[in-house]
């Protein structure tokens, strides 16, 4: 078993690199908390006992004598009581949520995670991770402290004694993992705050002074700035548990720093023994190097629920992907989808409402497709509403936005990556993602808004021409079909009258006021790696599907910096002052790891599912897309650049 591994590791907790501060001493406080949270004590946890057993050594052995561990893993909440979770939780949970039997994952964490061991857990998107960490988290926080878990606990919280944090990436996820810990928490004294980038902080600090916290659910960079500023009142010298959502998203250029000096401040783990959990559907390579200097080498779990050679993504959620023939087929291909799938389920009275969230990659093409779909939805050329989030948005539109399309039973979200990891839409029928994902992991925790706690849904890709060779690569071995059931993703509009969703987008696109569209164009160069094939057709969409007579003005300067020639630009002495738009994602650090034997993390990376297909194996013979458009496009269509099949032989090429 994998953590027989560990018995050989002599580096003991809290001790781990760079990012632990220098030990600072245990003051009584902290003593005074420091009551194990398990039941049974293996042999394993030789060096973390000496840690973790302190003074109250004696009193947990006796304990572990009178509440022996179930032989087996527990797997109804309501058994819970068994492995001593506070009741108040296990009714929040069975009784106010209505859940009986955990899911995998949760029933895989849940139960090691209750005896202290820290926990790195990859599970599918939608499969309830959330509570399998709140849980065990929770009850620590009660079992350190008893006190918490009656009402009256909440008039005596104190803002500089937070027992418990949560680090999500995004800020609608944040803040609906504050709601998921106050469903859980409602019977204790327990009190969650959330603190996200975009808020008010001094509103956030005075309610949070004047409150209260024992939990809270943050953004790395809003939680890293109120621990820095001296005057915030807000600190955790007890801190008992630190949870990483969507780990390997932490990764992202700027989080990464803000995360080390994040720990920097939160008390030495050799003087106040922490349990860190780290949870995503996707462990990337570079995840292990964030856990090599978060969770305790000497006694830490790696759950994974995901069997080898299982796709990452949903079996029931069949995964479409249509090659688009020119960036101006874009959207009616688009309108196309969208109508012929609302039509589909309002005429089979079985089937769920029609419910779609259509990732972009940029902020811009997310404004210009909520403007657009906003008017369609006005002239009643759609019958089904649509919302927007994007970063340009404030966060109280953002978070409404969420709210309302949480509660439609049929609409659509158009949205960037801000809402692609962990959010939990209930009942969401259809993702649709426009263009090559950033990487293989958004294409996979985008998907998996859809076919959630065991429901279908399904999937679609719509790539334009110049994406078309880098998503064969990056997302070669997932269950993808090549769908040809749209005929708008082929038309040829060189010339003559346009077909009547292209005429559409065209008289939608004039209400469109002019820097949308302009910085919609602009926001595609960004990623792109074929600029001059993208500019040629990006000339065709403004001039054939806009209607424009030239593509939107940039600079010399602009197009220098993008390395983009200047034909088929429409160069400008003075630049209109469209902005690079980087969208949501960001870059991403590709450091590798240390390759040592006796190194415990080497297993985790070996378990670690990423359902990558092997780097040898080369291109065999993808299917040509014949030519249809009378402009030109990029080189692509008709090699042999795709995989013919993947690795768990569940596709057919595209
Ligand atoms: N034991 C359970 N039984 C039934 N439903 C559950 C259970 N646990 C959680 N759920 C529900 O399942 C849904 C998905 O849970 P959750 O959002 O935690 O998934 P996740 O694995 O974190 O997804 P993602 O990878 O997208 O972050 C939620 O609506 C949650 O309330």
């Amino acid at each position: 078993m994998f953590r027989q591994a560990l018995r050989s590791c002599v580096r003991p907790a809290g001790s781990l690199v760079s990012l632990a501060r220098a030990p600072t001493g245990l003051s009584a406080v902290t003593r005074q908390n420091l009551r194990p949270v398990y039941r049974s004590v293996t042999p394993l946890k030789s060096i973390a006992n000496t840690y973790r057993l302190y003074s109250d050594e004696a009193a947990a052995v006796q304990e572990e004598i009178s509440h022996p561990a179930p032989a087996r893993d527990v797997v109804n909440f309501k058994d819970l009581t068994q492995v001593g979770v506070h009741g108040s939780l296990i009714d929040a949970i069975v009784r106010d949520m209505g859940y009986e039997s955990m899911t995998p994952v949760q029933s895989k964490t849940i139960n090691p995670a209750l005896k202290g061991t820290d926990i790195v857990a990859q599970a599918k998107t939608g499969t309830g991770k959330t509570i399998a960490f709140l849980l065990p988290m929770l009850n620590r926080m009660i079992s350190e402290d008893p006190t918490l878990a009656s009402r009256g606990a909440s008039r005596r919280a104190r803002s500089d004694d937070i027992r418990g944090i949560i680090l999500s990436p995004t800020r609608e996820l944040a803040e609906q993992i504050a709601v998921e810990a106050r469903r859980l928490t409602r019977n204790t004294g327990l009190v969650v705050q959330s603190a996200v980038g975009g808020t008010n902080k001094t509103q956030m600090l005075r309610q949070t002074q004047r409150q209260g916290c024992h939990l809270l659910v943050a953004t790395p960079g809003r939680l890293n700035d109120l621990l820095q500023d001296t005057r915030s009142g807000i600190d955790a010298p007890n801190l008992a548990a630190l949870v990483l959502d969507e780990a390997d998203r932490m990764l992202d250029v700027g989080f990464e720093q803000e995360l080390n000096q994040i720990i920097e401040q939160l008390p030495d783990p050799s003087t106040k023994v922490r349990q860190t959990m780290l949870v995503s559907a996707t462990i990337p390579d570079d995840v292990i190097r964030l856990a090599r200097s978060m969770v305790r080498a000497d006694d830490f779990e790696f759950v994974q629920t995901i069997p080898e050679n299982e796709s990452l993504t949903h079996d029931k959620v069949p995964q479409n992907v249509v090659p688009i023939s020119s960036w101006a087929n874009v959207f009616p291909t688009l309108f196309e989808l969208l109508d012929r799938e609302a039509a589909k389920t309002a005429e089979n009275p079985d089937s769920p409402p029609f419910k779609a969230i259509v990732y972009f990659n940029t902020t811009s093409m997310v404004e210009l497709a909520g403007e657009v779909a906003f008017s369609r939805k006005r002239e009643g050329l759609s019958n089904v509403s649509s919302f927007s989030i994007q970063s340009k948005l404030t966060q109280v539109q953002r978070s409404r936005a969420a709210e309302m399309f949480r509660k439609a039973r049929s609409a659509i979200l158009l949205s960037s990556d801000v809402t692609a990891r962990g959010m939990d839409f209930p009942n969401v029928t259809h993702v649709i993602q426009v263009d090559v994902p950033r990487s293989r992991e958004d294409y996979i925790h985008r998907l998996g808004r859809t076919g959630r706690q065991g429901k279908e849904g399904e999937g679609w890709l719509l790539l334009p021409p110049q994406g078309v060779q880098s998503a064969r690569r990056m997302l070669a071995g997932l269950p993808i079909k090549q769908n040809a059931s749209l005929e708008s993703a082929e038309a040829d509009i060189g010339a003559g009258d346009l077909p009547p969703l292209h005429q559409q987008f065209q008289d939608l696109s004039r209400r469109v006021p002019r820097n949308i569209l302009g910085s919609a164009y602009t926001s595609l160069f960004g990623a792109s790696g074929q600029k001059q094939e993208l500019a040629r057709d990006l000339y065709h969409w403004a001039t054939r599907g806009w209607g424009w007579a030239q593509p939107p003005g940039v600079s010399a300067k602009w197009a220098h910096q993008m390395n983009i020639p200047a034909s088929h630009l429409n160069i400008q002495d003075r630049s209109q002052n469209y902005s690079r738009d980087r969208g949501d994602g960001g870059d991403r650090f590709s450091g590798s790891d240390q390759d040592e034997s006796s190194d415990p993390f080497e297993a985790m990376g070996r378990q670690a599912r990423s359902d990558r297909p092997p780097p040898s194996r080369g291109f065999q013979g993808g299917r040509g897309y014949g030519r249809s458009g009378g402009h030109s496009r990029s080189g692509g269509y008709g090699r042999n650049d795709g995989y013919r099949r993947d690795r768990n032989s569940q596709s057919s090429s595209w």
